[in-house]
This record gives structure tokens, sequence and C-alpha cells, in this order.
């Protein structure tokens, strides 16, 4: 299995903000580029990836939706407006959960309103963690584990506290090249790299 976490620092869980940041300050429409780099091949989807939006611009508490490709049924194209779509069906499913909750959206898409530090340490139970950060260990020396989990941001860095504590779950850096990338660039670049071993 591969999963992918994005942590959308900068996205609001109302889903009215959320839609209305495309293209503006919180950019998000990095979200749908990442859903559809992470799920989407040509007249298809990838089996066995789960990729895990985390919003953390909020009042109460992150949202965190999952989509699992095994799962999705019929989610009508790939196009950034049907994706963003999707997004905002999820935060409006999600509103009035109190904190660890959990809500089934439509087949494949789930949301939680868990943090990505409590997200995080679930995760390293059943994946090794893998940061993408300019300073890792280029990502053609990596051997992979066969449950990978790739951790990215948004345009806004990880913070620095949130280094510590991955670095207890064994997280390990990898580096994809000296160009700083867009989180879904790097999405079709570790897929590849998987997909060719
Ligand atoms: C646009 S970048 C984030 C930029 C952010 N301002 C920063 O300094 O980290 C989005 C994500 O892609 C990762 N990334 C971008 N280029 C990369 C590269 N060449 N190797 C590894 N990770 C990369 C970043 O670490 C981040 O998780």
């Amino acid at each position: 299995m591969r999963a992918f976490v994005l942590r959308a620092r900068a996205a609001p869980v109302d889903s009215k903000l959320f839609l209305a940041g495309i293209g503006q300050e919180a950019h998000t429409e990095i979200l749908a580029h990442v859903l559809m780099n992470t799920i989407f091949v040509a007249q298809s989807y990838r089996d066995d990836v789960v990729v895990y939006l985390v919003l953390e611009s909020t009042n109460d508490f992150s949202r965190t939706i999952c989509f699992t490709s095994n799962e999705l049924r019929n989610i009508g194209g790939f196009h950034e407006q049907n994706l963003t779509a999707k997004i905002a069906k999820a935060l409006d499913a999600s509103k009035g959960m109190t904190k660890e909750q959990s809500r089934d959206v439509e087949p494949g898409i789930n949301v939680r309103t868990v943090s990505f530090e409590k997200l995080v340490q679930e995760l390293a139970e059943d994946y090794q963690l893998y940061m993408l950060e300019k300073k890792g260990t280029p990502v053609r020396e990596v051997e992979f584990a066969h449950n990978a989990c790739f951790l990215l941001t948004d345009h806004i860095p990880m913070p620095k506290k949130s280094f510590n504590s991955l670095k207890r779950l064994g997280t390990q850096h990898i580096n994809l090249g000296p160009k700083m990338l867009f989180a879904s660039q790097c999405i079709v670049l570790i897929h590849n790299e998987l997909d060719m071993r």
C-alpha cells in the first residue's frame, strides 16, 4: 500500500472559505492537484493508494479527509472543479463533529477531526514514514518499505517542532532533486520511482 499525507496548513476547514481560497493566498487548488496525482492515471484509478488531506486553518479541529482508491465509485472526473467539490462535500459532512470523530462521506471518502500529529502516529504503526524534504537522502538511494507513507506540505513549510516527533516515529527524509517542486509534482515522481522498481 502507498499512502500520501498532505499537511495543508493554509487550507480552511469551512467549505465556502476552502473554495474561495482557490488561486488566492490559501492556494487550496494544491489539494485538488495532490488528489489528482495520487489517485488517477489515464483512464483509470491507481490501485492500493490512500491519500490523506489534513486541512489546518480552523477555529476548532483539523479535518483529515481520506480518499481510498480501491473503494472510490464514480468520482466523476479528475478536473479541479470536481475534486475541490468532493473536498468541500467532505468538509460540509464534518460540520459539528467533535474532537477525533469520523464520518463516511461516500464510498472511498471519509472525514475525521484528527490532527496531523495524531494521524502520523497512527500511520507509523503500519507504514514506514518518508518526509519529502530538500535535505533528504536522494530518492534513488532509498530502499522503500512495502507499506510506504509519504509526508508533504502545501506552500507553508512543516513547523520545526514536528521534526522531533516525526524523528521519534522513525521518519526518513527523501530528496527528489535540486528543484523545489509542487507537492503534486513530488507525488508523480514518487509513484514513478516505485512503479519502476
Ligand atoms: C512547494 S513545496 C513546499 C515549499 C515550502 N515553502 C518549503 O519550503 O518547504 C511542497 C512540498 O514538496 C516538497 N518538495 C518540494 N521539492 C522537493 C524536492 N526537490 N525534494 C523533496 N521534497 C520536495 C516540500 O518538502 C514540501 O513538502
